[in-house]
């Protein structure tokens, strides 16, 4: 029987110019051995249903073709299935295929998924939906939010909706977490909640998080002064954050966030905003819950 991988293809992601040659996928999986469909998405969402509609076609390999986005809206129906995620980084930040070593090169990641090595690694879920590098209340939620707003999805306009958000961020959200047995209150600057230990552009917030150790990483940072912040700007850039006493670092199999004052928090998942309609977050880890294809070490 011939081997079904589905494509699933963000126009738009990255640069936005994005295209898969059919030649050049049919050179890696020959019309002999595979069968294979190659649908582009035409809306925010699309991507989700075209992939429940290759499960439906009975594909067993769905690769998501852009960046973390894409690879949300995909993997989000293969969660505890046996069908297989396959990752053609396209995107912008591409933080999870960067995490997994997936080359942006085509040939290089096609070849990747051609060889089917697949591994099992955890995924996460807020207020039940999942997420698979990372999710945040913070100041991330804040200029992811001011990022969509823009016309390209490339890293200046993020160092942009990053300054603009600066400048207007203010801590009005209280919020209560519960973790491990611990409660606490604050007023965050950044709640980062991590699976993966990239958020994009080779930039982590959560350098020892993993992908497969059952466990999410969590960075709390409170309200810092403007020299603290500009501190904390420059160590992050230099990968020494945990060199501010203010920073810390947990990691959890669940947390639950309650907003005090009974507002609506703004949340980031995989780089998208979302709408959130309670004041409670509850975030859990999904151990050894998705099949993915890496590359052999
Ligand atoms: N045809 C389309 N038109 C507009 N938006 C689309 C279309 N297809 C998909 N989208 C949306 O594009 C958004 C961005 O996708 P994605 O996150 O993959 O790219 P990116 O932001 O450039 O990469 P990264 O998240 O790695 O930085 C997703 O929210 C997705 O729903």
């Amino acid at each position: 029987m011939k081997n079904k991988i589905h494509f699933i293809v963000n126009p738009i992601a990255g640069k936005g110019k994005n295209k898969l040659p059919v030649a050049l996928v049919e050179a890696y999986f020959p019309k002999e051995n595979y069968e294979v469909f190659i649908k582009e998405t035409e809306f925010i969402g699309h991507a989700t249903a075209l992939t429940e509609l290759s499960i439906k076609e009975g594909a067993q390999i769905i690769v998501a073709c852009g960046g973390d986005g894409t690879i949300n809206e995909v993997a989000c129906c293969l969660v505890n299935t046996q069908v297989i995620l396959g990752i053609l980084p396209m995107g912008s930040g591409n933080g999870l295929a960067s995490n997994l070593k997936i080359p942006k090169n085509l040939k290089k990641a096609l070849s990747i998924i051609k060889k089917q090595n697949a591994i099992e690694i955890d995924t996460a879920s807020i207020n039940g939906e999942p997420f698979f590098s990372n999710a945040g209340i913070g100041f991330d939620a804040h200029v992811i939010s001011d990022f969509e707003e823009n016309t390209t999805r490339q890293l200046f306009s993020y160092v942009k909706s990053t300054f603009r958000t600066l400048k207007k961020y203010n801590y009005k959200n209280v919020v209560e977490l519960n973790y491990n047995g611990i409660t606490e209150r604050l007023s965050p600057f950044l709640l980062f909640i991590s699976n993966s230990n990239e958020m994009g552009y080779k930039m982590s917030l959560t350098p020892r998080a993993s992908l497969q150790d059952g466990l999410l990483d969590v960075i709390i940072v409170p309200k810092l002064s403007t020299f603290k912040l500009f501190l904390f700007a420059v160590l992050f850039l230099f990968k020494k954050h945990h060199w501010l006493k203010e920073v810390r670092f947990q990691q959890v199999k669940n947390l639950e966030i309650k907003s005090l004052d009974d507002s609506i928090l703004k949340i980031q998942r995989d780089g998208e905003s979302i709408l959130q309609k309670h004041s409670n977050i509850i975030i859990e880890i999904l151990p050894n819950s998705l099949n993915i294809c890496v590359k052999k070490v």
